[in-house]
Formats: structure tokens, C-alpha cells, sequence
């Protein structure tokens, strides 16, 4: 970006920003070792409300497709689990590899997905907005659903009957009345840890809640994520895989689980 030309720091041509990292301590992802996660018995329940009339479009940003919300009132948040207060949804996205093989940004057991979900909220009762959220401790809740190849989901089959219309970098298309609800695991079990955005600026502002049990895709559905584009309409065809950044070392930090 313009403050890396002006800082003369290198920018790094996928993610056009200084690819100097902040202090580092708390950066994402990471691999969970089960063994080493400590239960937590006074972690609550996590409460998720969406609602589906918040839902807006749908876009190619040139990392990722991601699906935008309303923002403006609490009408789709998180609370309870690790979080002190209410998270508003603000967007989901994915990342997925080229190959089943791989995929994922979290690891469990050094075990890598297929693919990961991340539903990002911000703290609607400390911050005004999302942008403000983003350079604050605390001031993020993103939730990480692995998903598996399996059975066919249908909740997921309306996303990707769209991806063809935004194939290409900074196309978008209207997407409404769904609830991303239908794409987490009917498991309450999560682990949570203190993390950053696993993409520029990769502020460490994130309250990490990771669930235990994956969803189950079908090999279409993801292959459809795997024909999308990270070029603009006209440039040089590159099909948007492998969209994860590498693990973060642990730097001491102990991830929590709400299950023993
Ligand atoms: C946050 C960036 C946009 N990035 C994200 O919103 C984001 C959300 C979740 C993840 S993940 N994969 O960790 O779940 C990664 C990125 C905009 N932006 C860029 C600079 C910048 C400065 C201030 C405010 C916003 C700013
Ligand atoms: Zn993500």
C-alpha cells in the first residue's frame, strides 16, 4: 500500500502491504495439539444469533470469495464463550488448497483440512466500526469451521451455485435470506486461543474460537471453490487455490477448550 511506497518497506505482491509482521506474539494460525489445550470449565456456551436479512452479496476480493453483512445494529452477533462482549458479524469466507490434501490454516494434531471457514465478527459494545476493531486487542471473534469431504451440504449448495458469477477479482453479486448458521457443527465443542488476521495487516486483534468437529462437503462443492479467480476480467488466468497462510509459532500461549 501507499504507507509501505512511503516507509520504502518492501510490499508483498499477493497481499500489497508491508510484509514486516507486528511483534509477532500472537499470530495465526497455529497447529492445536489436543493434548497440550487446557480445559476450561468457566467457559460458557457460545450463543450465535443470525439473521438472515443481514445477509447482502457476495464477492471476489482477489484472496478469497466472501460473504458481507449488514453491520449497522446487533441483529447478527456471537456472545458468550471466551467473549466478555457482543460480536457483530461483519463477513465469511474460506480458504481451500489446490488438492483435498491441503487447505486448511488451522491444524489439529498437525492434521491439515481440505478447507477452513471463517465467520469474522467485531465488537460492537468497545468499537463503532469494523475498521476500528481490527488495530485493537480484543477488538475481534473470528470462528474457524474445518470442513471434511463427505456428504453433499445443501446449506452450502446455495453459495456455490453463485461462485460462477463472480469468478473473477472484484466481481460481486447480490446474496440474500441465507443463514450462516446452516455451515457450522451441530457440536458445541470449540478450542480458543489469542490470534491475529492470518492476512494483512495481520493485526493481532482476534479472539480465535475454533470448533472441534468439521462439516462435511462434497468433492464438487469444493471443487467449485477451485475454479474461481485471483485475476481481474482479461488478466492471465490464475485459479484462486491454496489461499492459506503457513502455521505461527505458539510463542507460549496456551489454546483453551470448552470440552474435557
Ligand atoms: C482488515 C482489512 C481487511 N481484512 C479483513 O477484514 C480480514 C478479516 C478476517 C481475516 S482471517 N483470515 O484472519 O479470518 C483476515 C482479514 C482491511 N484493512 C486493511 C488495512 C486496514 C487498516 C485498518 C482497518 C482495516 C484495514
Ligand atoms: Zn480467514
Amino acid at each position: 500500500g501507499d504507507s509501505a511506497r512511503l516507509l520504502c518497506l518492501p510490499v508483498h505482491p499477493l497481499w500489497q502491504s508491508p510484509i514486516t509482521i507486528p511483534g509477532g506474539s500472537r499470530q495465526s494460525p497455529i497447529n492445536i495439539q489436543w493434548r497440550d489445550s487446557v480445559y476450561d470449565p468457566h467457559l460458557k456456551p457460545l450463543e450465535i444469533r443470525y439473521d438472515p436479512e443481514t445477509c447482502l452479496h457476495m464477492w471476489n476480493n482477489g484472496y478469497c470469495f466472501l460473504v458481507e453483512f449488514e453491520d449497522s445494529t446487533d441483529k447478527s452477533y456471537i456472545t458468550g464463550g471466551p467473549l466478555e462482549n457482543n460480536y457483530r458479524l461483519k463477513q465469511f469466507h474460506f480458504h481451500w488448497g489446490a488438492i483435498n490434501e491441503w487447505g486448511s490454516e488451522h491444524t489439529v494434531d498437525c492434521k491439515v483440512f481440505p478447507a477452513e471457514l471463517h465467520l469474522v465478527h467485531w465488537n460492537s459494545c468497545k468499537f463503532a466500526s469494523f475498521e476500528e476493531a481490527v488495530m485493537e486487542a480484543n477488538g475481534l471473534a473470528v470462528i474457524g469451521v474445518f470442513l471434511k469431504i463427505g456428504a453433499h451440504h445443501s446449506g452450502l449448495q446455495n453459495l456455490v451455485e453463485v461462485l460462477p458469477s463472480i469468478k473473477h477479482k472484484d466481481t460481486l453479486v447480490e446474496f440474500d435470506e441465507f443463514d450462516p448458521s446452516c455451515l457450522l457443527p451441530s457440536c458445541p465443542d470449540y478450542w480458543t486461543y489469542s490470534g491475529s488476521l492470518t492476512t494483512p495487516p495481520l493485526t493481532e486483534s482476534v479472539t480465535w474460537i475454533i470448533k472441534k468437529k468439521p462439516i462435511e462437503v462434497d468433492e464438487d462443492q469444493l471443487e467449485m471453490f477451485r475454479m474461481l479467480l485471483f485475476n481481474s476480467f482479461g488478466d492471465e488466468e490464475q485459479r484462486m487455490v491454496d489461499n492459506f497462510r503457513p502455521l505461527q509459532p505458539l510463542m507460549g500461549r496456551t489454546v483453551r477448550s470448552s470440552f474435557s
